[in-house]
């Protein structure tokens, strides 16, 4: 079955350039580095670009090297405090510094058709809750998607679903996540995907949402 599948001519994308998020860990488990590699060879094969966090470490290493490797352009956006290649190791492709976290965000949003979270920790949650919730307030209608390789994610997606069940989170919006097992089967589930929102805030465009974090970000530091 998969042999066949991986025979089939990738169909042409809907996406210019999708955004991943993933550890800046390798895991110990050598299936999430594996799936980092195929992910991105997958982006290669339908001629998609990435942008990421930037930096050489852990599952973001791998990615950025497998589409870098593959010919397809890489954008690391990275904060100035994390240049120094000591913390992030060497950046491939273009690197675009930005000036914090929250404008590191809505750049890479910003930039991208589709959003992939691989495994990783807080920092790749962080950035995977923040897009979703934007996708539920119809701020973008872009797919999320999660690779659950060897079911890293049952705990949070049952976490997901008791907020359902428990009537925090509607479940229209339960829908917003697509999840597969391997970046193959989540590549088509994502070219598939509609997004049913009910919009609430679909006014708000992504400059707004921009100037709204370097704005709180100002007053924070003031
Ligand atoms: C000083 C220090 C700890 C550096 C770690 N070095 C990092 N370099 C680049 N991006 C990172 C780093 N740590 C976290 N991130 C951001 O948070 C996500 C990964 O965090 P985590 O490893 O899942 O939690 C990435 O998608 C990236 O956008």
């Amino acid at each position: 079955m998969e042999n066949q599948q991986q025979h089939q001519p990738p169909k042409k994308s809907r996406f210019r350039r999708v955004c991943v998020f993933c550890g800046s860990s390798p895991g110990k488990n050598p299936n999430y580095q594996h799936a980092a590699i195929q992910l991105g060879k997958q982006l290669v094969e339908r001629n998609i670009d990435l942008v990421y966090g930037g930096g050489s470490i852990g599952l973001m290493g791998l990615v950025s090297q497998a589409v870098h490797d593959g010919g397809r352009h890489v954008l690391g956006v990275i904060p100035k405090t994390l240049m120094p290649r000591e913390i992030t190791g060497e950046t491939v492709g273009e690197v675009k510094a930005v000036s914090g976290m929250h404008q590191r965000k809505a750049e890479m949003a910003r930039q991208a058709d589709a959003f992939i979270a691989l495994p990783g920790g807080y920092g790749t949650l962080e950035e995977l809750l923040e897009v979703i919730t934007w996708a539920q307030l119809g701020i973008h209608d872009k797919p999320v998607g999660l690779l659950n390789v060897d079911g890293y994610y049952n705990s949070l997606l049952s976490f997901i679903d008791k907020a359902v069940d428990e009537g925090f989170i509607a479940p229209a919006a339960r829908h917003i996540i697509v999840s597969a097992h391997t970046a193959q089967e989540l590549m088509c589930l994502l070219e598939d995907y509609e997004a049913e929102h009910s919009g609430v805030a679909s006014k708000l465009s992504w400059e707004m949402e921009q100037q709204l974090g370097y704005t709180v970000k100002s007053e924070i530091s003031r």
